[in-house]
């Protein structure tokens, strides 16, 4: 048991699909895994472990933003001896080329938290990125899937809503979507050695103004669930 999580040593795969919502984790556990047993219940942070192709592989809800992201990667590394850690988020479309339903490999992640000075100090701009080979082995398993996938910089930003940002700089200079979580996975992944990789679905586009329901974030974004589970097997 952590302080977070209620496992027993054991009980979690050593890779791990982490969606924001637990709500989605359960649809992850009961709709893809086979044999999927939950082992925890904390906070409602649901989170399941069962085998998918015949792989074990888990699935815990991590809750929103850096600092809860923050809690249960730290925990999973450290605690239940994670190596392999998938996000796989809903993520608000920048680039005009990307649309509703799009699939995100974020290969980058860069942020406005404070959880980088926080970390090296002042002056010092650290580039969290994801792991080239999860990258790598996911852009090729979604084309043998058949799903079109953009691969780019994502942000990760501290707040959902937030009129300062100035969105159409970022946008000029390639980031293709916003979320609120991969910067702290990815410098979380670093600082320990593991893996990880977020793959995330284009959920609301902030310059068109497309968008999609609570429900559809929940249940329906099933393509880069498959991307990300068939990663795991593979890499
Ligand atoms: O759908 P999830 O994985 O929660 O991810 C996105 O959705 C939440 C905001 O609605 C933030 O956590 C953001 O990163
Ligand atoms: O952080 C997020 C996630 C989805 N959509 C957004 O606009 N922002």
């Amino acid at each position: 048991m952590s302080n977070h999580i209620e496992a027993k040593k054991g009980d979690i795969a050593d890779t791990v699909l982490l969606p924001g919502d637990p709500l989605r984790a359960k649809y992850i556990a009961e709709t893809f895994l086979e044999n999927p047993v939950c082992y925890n219940k904390v906070r409602n942070c649901f989170g399941y472990t069962g085998t998918y192709k015949g792989k074990r592989i888990s699935v815990q809800g991590t809750g929103m933003g850096i600092p809860s992201i923050s809690i249960y990667a730290n925990e999973l590394i450290s605690e239940y001896g994670v190596k392999t850690l998938f996000r796989v988020g809903t993520s608000g479309g920048m680039s005009p080329d990307v649309h509703v339903r799009d699939v995100v490999l974020a290969q980058s992640a860069s942020t406005d938290s404070s959880i980088i000075q926080n970390t090296f100090g002042p002056g010092m701009y650290y580039t969290p990125i994801s792991d080239f080979g999860l990258l790598d082995t996911a852009y090729h398993v979604a084309q043998d899937l058949k799903i079109p996938v953009r691969v780019g910089n994502i942000l990760a930003e501290d707040r959902f809503y937030n009129d300062e940002m100035d969105r159409q700089k970022l946008i000029d200079y390639g980031v293709i979507a916003t979320e609120m979580e991969s910067t702290a996975l990815f410098l979380l992944a670093a600082k320990y050695h593991v893996r990880a990789l977020s793959v995330l679905t284009i959920s609301n586009h902030l310059i068109t103004g497309e968008s999609t329901t609570p429900e559809e974030r929940e249940k329906s974004f099933n393509d880069m669930i498959k991307v990300a589970l068939d990663t795991a097997v593979k890499a």
